[in-house]
Protein backbone atom coordinates (compact mmCIF):
# COMPACT_ATOMS: atom_id res chain seq x y z
CA UNK A 1 0.00 0.00 0.00
CA UNK A 2 2.75 2.39 1.37
CA UNK A 3 4.73 1.88 -2.42
CA UNK A 4 1.62 2.35 -4.23
CA UNK A 5 1.01 5.77 -1.93
CA UNK A 6 4.54 6.46 -2.75
CA UNK A 7 4.29 6.08 -6.71
CA UNK A 8 0.75 7.50 -6.83
CA UNK A 9 3.14 10.74 -5.86
CA UNK A 10 6.69 10.54 -7.51
CA UNK A 11 3.84 10.25 -10.86
CA UNK A 12 2.92 13.24 -10.15
CA UNK A 13 5.54 14.47 -10.08
CA UNK A 14 7.22 13.34 -13.26
CA UNK A 15 4.01 14.30 -15.17
CA UNK A 16 4.06 17.70 -13.65
CA UNK A 17 7.59 17.87 -14.74
CA UNK A 18 7.31 16.23 -17.78
CA UNK A 19 4.27 18.60 -18.58
CA UNK A 20 6.56 21.59 -18.09
CA UNK A 21 9.57 20.57 -20.58
CA UNK A 22 6.70 19.97 -23.16
CA UNK A 23 5.59 23.19 -22.51
CA UNK A 24 8.87 24.99 -22.84
CA UNK A 25 9.34 23.52 -25.92
CA UNK A 26 5.92 24.94 -27.78
CA UNK A 27 5.12 27.99 -25.25
CA UNK A 28 8.17 30.23 -25.42
CA UNK A 29 7.36 32.17 -28.28
CA UNK A 30 3.62 32.90 -27.44
CA UNK A 31 4.61 33.95 -23.28
CA UNK A 32 7.23 36.59 -25.11
CA UNK A 33 4.23 37.95 -27.12
CA UNK A 34 1.94 38.14 -24.31
CA UNK A 35 4.76 40.13 -22.48
CA UNK A 36 5.26 41.96 -25.41
CA UNK A 37 1.40 43.48 -25.25
CA UNK A 38 1.17 43.60 -21.76
CA UNK A 39 4.29 46.07 -21.09
CA UNK A 40 3.03 47.87 -24.19
CA UNK A 41 -0.87 48.51 -22.48
CA UNK A 42 0.89 49.32 -19.26
CA UNK A 43 3.13 51.65 -20.94
CA UNK A 44 -0.21 53.69 -22.74
CA UNK A 45 -1.91 53.82 -20.12
CA UNK A 46 -4.40 51.04 -20.30
CA UNK A 47 -4.80 48.26 -17.63
CA UNK A 48 -5.42 44.39 -17.61
CA UNK A 49 -8.40 42.47 -16.24
CA UNK A 50 -8.71 38.71 -15.57
CA UNK A 51 -11.02 36.32 -15.75
CA UNK A 52 -11.07 32.46 -14.52
CA UNK A 53 -13.12 29.66 -12.99
CA UNK A 54 -12.37 27.70 -9.96
CA UNK A 55 -8.51 26.98 -9.51
CA UNK A 56 -8.12 29.51 -12.81
CA UNK A 57 -10.02 32.41 -10.71
CA UNK A 58 -7.93 31.86 -7.52
CA UNK A 59 -4.94 31.92 -10.56
CA UNK A 60 -6.41 35.53 -11.80
CA UNK A 61 -6.19 36.98 -8.47
CA UNK A 62 -2.43 35.92 -7.90
CA UNK A 63 -1.74 37.31 -11.32
CA UNK A 64 -3.54 40.48 -10.13
CA UNK A 65 -2.19 40.96 -7.02
CA UNK A 66 1.69 40.47 -8.52
CA UNK A 67 0.60 43.48 -10.49
CA UNK A 68 -0.99 45.86 -7.83
CA UNK A 69 1.29 44.73 -5.50
CA UNK A 70 4.63 43.88 -6.20
CA UNK A 71 6.32 40.69 -8.04
CA UNK A 72 9.82 40.26 -6.47
CA UNK A 73 11.24 44.04 -7.50
CA UNK A 74 10.20 47.17 -5.59
CA UNK A 75 8.35 49.16 -8.33
CA UNK A 76 5.08 51.37 -8.81
CA UNK A 77 2.10 49.54 -8.75
CA UNK A 78 0.60 47.83 -12.18
CA UNK A 79 -2.84 48.32 -13.23
CA UNK A 80 -4.53 44.67 -13.24
CA UNK A 81 -7.96 43.47 -12.29
CA UNK A 82 -9.68 40.48 -11.23
CA UNK A 83 -12.50 40.02 -11.90
CA UNK A 84 -13.49 37.09 -9.84
CA UNK A 85 -12.66 38.94 -6.24
CA UNK A 86 -15.85 41.01 -6.18
CA UNK A 87 -18.77 38.76 -4.43
CA UNK A 88 -21.62 41.51 -4.77
CA UNK A 89 -20.68 42.07 -7.92
CA UNK A 90 -20.82 37.94 -8.40
CA UNK A 91 -23.56 36.91 -6.92
CA UNK A 92 -25.90 39.60 -8.16
CA UNK A 93 -24.98 39.11 -11.80
CA UNK A 94 -25.22 35.66 -11.16
CA UNK A 95 -28.83 36.05 -9.66
CA UNK A 96 -30.16 38.61 -11.72
CA UNK A 97 -28.61 37.69 -15.15
CA UNK A 98 -26.99 34.22 -15.20
CA UNK A 99 -23.47 32.64 -14.45
CA UNK A 100 -22.44 32.87 -18.19
CA UNK A 101 -22.42 37.11 -18.02
CA UNK A 102 -20.46 37.33 -14.76
CA UNK A 103 -17.16 38.20 -16.12
CA UNK A 104 -19.03 39.74 -19.66
CA UNK A 105 -20.85 42.47 -17.49
CA UNK A 106 -17.54 43.46 -15.26
CA UNK A 107 -15.62 43.66 -19.04
CA UNK A 108 -19.00 46.13 -20.34
CA UNK A 109 -18.35 48.48 -16.94
CA UNK A 110 -14.79 48.18 -17.10
CA UNK A 111 -13.18 47.54 -20.29
CA UNK A 112 -11.62 49.87 -22.72
CA UNK A 113 -10.08 50.01 -25.87
CA UNK A 114 -6.30 48.90 -25.87
CA UNK A 115 -6.72 47.32 -22.33
CA UNK A 116 -5.90 43.60 -21.96
CA UNK A 117 -8.74 40.72 -20.90
CA UNK A 118 -6.29 37.54 -19.48
CA UNK A 119 -8.47 35.33 -20.22
CA UNK A 120 -8.04 31.32 -18.71
CA UNK A 121 -9.60 28.15 -19.06
CA UNK A 122 -7.65 24.97 -18.81
CA UNK A 123 -10.40 23.56 -21.48
CA UNK A 124 -10.86 26.50 -23.46
CA UNK A 125 -14.96 25.94 -23.31
CA UNK A 126 -16.19 27.99 -20.28
CA UNK A 127 -19.31 29.71 -20.94
CA UNK A 128 -18.41 32.89 -18.97
CA UNK A 129 -14.71 32.85 -20.34
CA UNK A 130 -16.49 33.07 -24.05
CA UNK A 131 -18.63 35.87 -23.03
CA UNK A 132 -16.11 38.06 -22.08
CA UNK A 133 -13.95 37.41 -24.46
CA UNK A 134 -16.88 38.07 -27.05
CA UNK A 135 -17.10 41.72 -25.20
CA UNK A 136 -13.85 42.58 -24.98
CA UNK A 137 -13.63 42.25 -28.80
CA UNK A 138 -16.15 44.17 -29.48
CA UNK A 139 -14.84 47.06 -27.17
CA UNK A 140 -11.20 47.13 -29.05
CA UNK A 141 -9.57 45.14 -25.98
CA UNK A 142 -6.60 42.78 -26.74
CA UNK A 143 -7.22 38.94 -25.74
CA UNK A 144 -4.60 36.98 -23.85
CA UNK A 145 -5.94 33.43 -23.72
CA UNK A 146 -4.61 30.80 -21.71
CA UNK A 147 -5.77 27.44 -22.17
CA UNK A 148 -5.07 24.08 -22.18
CA UNK A 149 -5.93 20.35 -24.18
CA UNK A 150 -6.69 21.50 -27.70
CA UNK A 151 -7.71 24.83 -26.72
CA UNK A 152 -11.46 24.27 -26.86
CA UNK A 153 -13.65 27.17 -28.35
CA UNK A 154 -11.74 29.67 -26.89
CA UNK A 155 -8.95 29.27 -29.15
CA UNK A 156 -10.74 29.14 -31.82
CA UNK A 157 -12.13 32.68 -31.22
CA UNK A 158 -8.71 34.14 -31.17
CA UNK A 159 -7.48 36.29 -33.88
CA UNK A 160 -3.79 37.38 -35.09
CA UNK A 161 -3.70 40.12 -32.65
CA UNK A 162 -4.44 37.68 -30.14
CA UNK A 163 -2.13 35.51 -27.94
CA UNK A 164 -2.85 32.15 -27.24
CA UNK A 165 -0.36 30.37 -24.66
CA UNK A 166 -2.10 26.48 -25.15
CA UNK A 167 -0.38 23.96 -22.20
CA UNK A 168 -0.05 20.84 -24.34
CA UNK A 169 -1.58 18.61 -22.00
CA UNK A 170 -4.77 16.98 -20.79
CA UNK A 171 -5.46 16.69 -17.36
CA UNK A 172 -6.29 20.01 -15.69
CA UNK A 173 -4.16 19.81 -12.59
CA UNK A 174 -1.04 19.78 -15.16
CA UNK A 175 -2.76 22.43 -17.43
CA UNK A 176 -2.73 24.50 -13.96
CA UNK A 177 0.25 23.72 -12.57
CA UNK A 178 1.91 25.35 -15.90
CA UNK A 179 -0.35 28.21 -15.94
CA UNK A 180 1.18 29.67 -12.61
CA UNK A 181 4.62 29.29 -14.20
CA UNK A 182 3.57 31.22 -17.29
CA UNK A 183 2.00 33.31 -14.72
CA UNK A 184 5.35 33.84 -12.64
CA UNK A 185 7.63 34.18 -15.92
CA UNK A 186 5.04 37.08 -17.41
CA UNK A 187 5.80 39.10 -13.84
CA UNK A 188 9.60 38.66 -14.41
CA UNK A 189 9.31 39.58 -17.63
CA UNK A 190 7.31 42.50 -17.42
CA UNK A 191 9.34 44.02 -14.22
CA UNK A 192 12.36 42.73 -16.31
CA UNK A 193 11.21 45.29 -19.66
CA UNK A 194 9.81 48.05 -17.63
CA UNK A 195 12.07 48.93 -14.76
CA UNK A 196 15.19 47.53 -14.96
O1 LIG B 1 -8.91 23.62 -9.78
C1 LIG B 1 -9.66 22.84 -10.32
C2 LIG B 1 -9.14 21.53 -10.80
O2 LIG B 1 -7.77 21.40 -10.49
C3 LIG B 1 -11.12 23.14 -10.54
O3 LIG B 1 -11.57 24.04 -9.54
C4 LIG B 1 -11.35 23.78 -11.94
O4 LIG B 1 -10.66 25.00 -11.99
C5 LIG B 1 -12.84 23.98 -12.18
O5 LIG B 1 -13.44 22.73 -12.37
C6 LIG B 1 -13.15 24.91 -13.36
O6 LIG B 1 -14.53 25.16 -13.42
C7 LIG B 1 -12.67 24.37 -14.71
O7 LIG B 1 -12.92 25.35 -15.70
P1 LIG B 1 -12.01 25.49 -17.00
O8 LIG B 1 -10.57 25.49 -16.58
O9 LIG B 1 -12.33 24.33 -17.89
O10 LIG B 1 -12.43 26.80 -17.62
ZN1 LIG C 1 -7.32 22.62 -8.60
Amino acid sequence: MNMQLNELIEFNFTQSIETKQQAQSTMVAPIADAVKLIVAAFQNGNKMLICGNGGSAADAQHFAAEFTGRYEMERTPLPAVALTTDTSALTAIGNDYGFDVVFSKQVEALGQAGDILYAISTSGNSGNVIKAIEVAKARGMHIIAMVGKDGGKIAQMLSGADVNLCVPANRTARIQEVHLLTLHTICDAVDTLMFK
